[in-house]
């Protein structure tokens, strides 16, 4: 406990100034953030509301509860924002003299780290963000290590024995088993301080008093929910709530306890990583600085012993240039990405289209099943999960991009895409623990079909010591199965913290369909390694892919190469996280185990059993379907649903130019009645004018690492070696568009260093250039690169190819559907090893 006591005592040094204070302590959790966050807001309104619904104890203070935010008053003199790194959700063991209470902080069933490398940067770039806000309004943060309820117990008997009043401490409620753990251990430590506690809603879009059912009636299936949510109309979103135009003090000192603390006494760069030295301040000895933390936070998941597949991909603290998450945690961050996806960032090189371009979100249900670079879909689900965000505020950001662009399907689906968030909340408070329970949500809904499930061998297990290296489920959560858009997804997972919502539902649908193990291994393994891990959308979603939660239609299964062909037509984003498979002609990067010895010598791809290198790939697949077979064929582009100009939709084989006027109707019942910008935009975009992203000059990202955006120049792109790289995907027949793969600059490695440039891959084994090297508009081509080596095609399958438009996931469901058949359909051929 020395670093704990170290720090507190220069807090504990200085004197009381003014004897007895009302102080109201508010815990922060995952609701990182100043603006319309309800506990700053109602924390400084002092007026006593009118007596509402609930008389009793509402504002008597007498009993703890849930209360409606708009119920909340405080007549506190000071205001103690707490946060609380939890012992139990991150592990903490690596910080000096920290005496961890309880076991590591593993996942229930499978042991993985619940809280990995990415993860934990980014929650402490959120917290140190926070308490820097803070700061700048005037109040501070008080950080501690340990548990929640032990901390607020120790600081209210702290402040009470000195005497002080404590006005009360308020929280938002969470839903899932940990948190409401912590809610109740709280409640019961409190009960003798006669301390009222508050739970205040904070998280969803819908506030759960405005929904038109009780909660515990939320219907099983999305859209039945959506449609009576929807028909509120402009009551179904509360506007947000300002932030305090100037904070209540933050108490002048705080009273001695035993809780660890550590003392980050120079400020975190806007960078998240860079420290940096308050004005006029020296750093001293003993002084941490964020990368200290950081390194603590990380130490214990790098321990060497453990399989690889639960390790927590510590190493790689810097975040992976080719990653779809770009961005550093915390409220600054987010509310730059809001600004930019919604407001000022365009979404497309201007010149291309000829004329203005509006921001991202204007193309977002064309490209958000894109899988390379960050501007395809919003980005917001980590700041949302530790509420450095809330769901309201982009809401009204959506709003106020239709006031001068329009509404249509693109904002629609944003909207769409929230209520699925919104909905598997409200399906986890209804369904309790079934959240995490292997037969799911079934088990109340359909109790004997889940324990038939069950009985039938469903959900095989998988012992991550014991089964060793070569298990098959190993082998996908190392990224080694041999089926290179499943590992391609597991590698941008392990490497950045971020899978597209396509790759999770191929990968979940591949674990728990594909090779029928316990879907919990896949949703453990997400929660360990997302950086926007949130317990209800992730494990609501594993259940509804592995259809046992709310897909009606729970037998769907994808095609994981249909879906491959459909979504990397081009094996842009297999050959960007697999570098062995950067030479292979695009008929074989999605099925490279039709390629014979001597192809794969001619490719310079070589059989790797235990791993996936620079060179090395599986040559055989760990399993393979007969459904995947009929679109070995297809080739590149075809059927492609992503390489379409983006305002073109094709219907009945004809190109038809996209754009949906507003109708006056859809205005006056929308909400669109506010035409101020959001107050937590920056001013100038109220005077913004629909052009006004042009030469915006909107420019984040300072620092070596998150130097990867320039939207001010009007393409949007990661910078690699000072050069920036657009990531924007080809338009449709440019097949000389430049894949971030085939770019001398390509961010999967800074290929200048290395021999096998993927645009310049060297002659191998005397057969001349091999590969497609692709270099601006046209392709320069190679032997094999142009052609495919004429024997493996005559192992192509000689199915046609129009499966390719077949059941391919329509946003409708969030599962999707990828081709569905039920398991009585499948055909599985294990073909364990290389
Ligand atoms: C197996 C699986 C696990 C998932 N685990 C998580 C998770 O732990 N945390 C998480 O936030 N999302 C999870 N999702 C949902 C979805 O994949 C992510 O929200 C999305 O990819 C985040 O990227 P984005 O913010 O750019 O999303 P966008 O496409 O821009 O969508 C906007 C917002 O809508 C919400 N949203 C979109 N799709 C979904 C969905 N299917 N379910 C719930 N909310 C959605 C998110 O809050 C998202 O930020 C999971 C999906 C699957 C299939």
């Amino acid at each position: 406990m020395s670093a704990s006591k170290a720090a507190s005592s220069s807090e504990q040094d200085a004197s009381l100034v003014d004897g007895k204070k009302r102080i109201l302590i508010c815990l922060l959790r995952l609701d990182l953030r100043i603006h319309d966050n309800p506990l700053f807001h109602y924390a400084h309104v002092s007026t006593r509301p009118p007596p509402s619904k609930d008389e009793d104890g509402l504002h008597q203070f007498n009993k703890n509860k849930v209360v409606d935010e708009t119920e909340l008053y405080s007549t506190a003199n000071e205001l103690l924002p707490v946060y609380v790194f939890d012992e139990r959700e991150m592990e903490l063991s690596g910080l000096p003299g920290f005496e961890r209470k309880g076991p590591e902080a593993r996942t229930r069933c499978y042991g993985f780290w619940k809280t990995g490398a990415f993860r934990a940067r980014f929650i402490s770039e959120a917290v140190y963000d926070l308490r820097s806000r803070l700061r700048d309004a005037g109040s501070d943060l008080l950080i501690r290590f340990g548990t929640p309820e032990e901390v607020i117990d120790n600081l209210v008997k702290a402040l009470q024995s000195r005497g002080d009043e404590v006005e009360g401490v308020w929280m938002q409620k969470e839903m899932t088993f940990q948190e409401t753990r912590v809610e109740d251990d709280i409640v019961k430590r409190l009960d003798t301080t006669g301390v009222p506690i508050r739970f205040v809603h904070g998280k969803t879009l819908i506030h759960p008093g405005d929904l038109p059912f009780d909660i515990n009636e939320t219907p099983d299936v999305f859209t039945p929910f959506r449609k009576r949510v929807e028909a509120l109309g402009p009551k179904m979103v509360r506007p947000c709530l300002p932030a305090p135009e100037a904070f209540k003090p933050f108490p002048a000192t705080i009273p001695p306890t035993n809780d660890y603390a550590l003392d980050v006494s120079y400020e975190v760069d806007v960078d998240g990583l860079s420290a940096r030295v308050p004005e006029g301040a020296e750093k001293t000895e003993g002084q941490i600085s964020f990368h200290d933390i950081l390194r603590y936070l990380l130490k214990p998941l790098n321990e060497p012993a453990l399989p690889f597949a639960l390790e927590g991909s510590a190493i790689l603290q810097q975040r992976h240039h080719a990653s779809a998450f770009p961005l550093r945690g915390g409220e600054s961050s987010a509310l730059e990405r809001l600004e930019w996806y919604f407001v000022r960032g365009k979404s497309a090189d201007s010149s291309r289209w000829g004329k203005a371009d509006p921001p991202p979100v204007a193309r977002y249900k064309q490209t958000r099943n894109n899988l390379v670079g960050h501007a395809y879909s919003t980005k917001m689900s980590p700041f949302l999960a530790y509420g450095s965000i809330s769901p309201r505020q982009i809401w009204e950001a959506l709003n106020y991009h239709e006031q001068k662009f329009g509404e249509d399907q693109n904002t629609y689906w944003v909207r769409f895409e929230l209520l699925w968030r919104d909905y598997f909340f409200f399906v986890a408070e209804k369904f309790g623990d079934l959240l995490f329970h292997v037969g799911g949500f079934e088990m109340a809904t359909d109790p004997k079909q889940a324990e038939k499930k069950i009985q039938d061998g469903w959900w095989k297990v998988w012992d991550p010591v014991k089964d060793g290296p070569e298990h098959p489920v190993t082998r996908l959560l190392e990224g080694r199965t041999g089926i290179p858009f499943i590992d391609a997804n597991i590698l941008e997972l392990r490497e950045s913290g971020f899978m597209s919502n396509r790759g999770r539902q191929n990968v979940a649908s591949f674990l728990a369909k594909d090779l029928s193990y316990d879907w919990r291994i896949g949703a453990e393994f997400f929660q360990s390694h997302l950086i926007d891990y949130d317990p209800t959308s992730n494990y609501g979603n594993w259940q509804y892919v592995a259809g046992v939660g709310n897909d009606p239609r729970a037998s769907r299964q994808f095609n994981c190469i249909k879906q491959a062909k459909d979504y990397d037509s081009h094996g842009d984003y297999v050959k960007m996280w697999i570098p062995a498979l950067r030479n292979l002609h695009t008929d074989y990067v999605h099925n490279p185990w039709l390629l014979n010895q001597d192809e794969r010598r001619a490719y310079g791809l070589k059989t790797t059993a235990m791993d996936v290198t620079m060179d090395g790939y599986p040559a055989e697949p760990i399993i393979e379907h007969e459904s995947w077979k009929k679109h070995y064929e297809r080739k590149e582009g075809v059927g492609s649903k992503m390489y379409g100009n983006p305002q073109e939709k094709v219907k009945d084989g004809k190109v038809k130019r996209y754009k949906k006027p507003i109708s006056a109707k859809a205005r006056a019942e929308g909400n669109l009645t506010n035409t101020m910008a959001p107050s937590f935009l920056p001013p100038g975009a109220q005077n913004l004018s629909p052009h006004s992203g042009l030469g915006g000059g909107l420019s984040y990202g300072r620092g070596t690492d998150t130097d990867y955006m320039s939207a001010s120049s009007g393409t949007f792109g990661f910078t690699s070696g000072g050069q920036s790289v657009n990531v924007i995907p080809p338009l449709r027949g440019n097949r000389g568009s430049i894949g971030p793969s085939q770019r001398s600059n390509s961010p999967f490695g800074n290929p200048s260093t290395s021999t096998s440039s993927p645009s310049t891959g060297p002659p191998k084994d005397g057969i001349g250039n091999v590969g497609p090297t692709r270099m601006g508009r046209g392709i320069i081509g190679g032997v094999l690169g142009s052609t495919p080596p004429s024997n493996a095609g005559s192992r192509l399958s000689s199915s046609s190819t129009s499966g390719a438009t077949g059941g391919a996931a329509t946003g409708s469901e969030a599962g999707g559907n990828g081709g569905a058949k039920s398991k009585a359909d499948q055909e599985t051929s294990w073909r364990r090893g290389t």
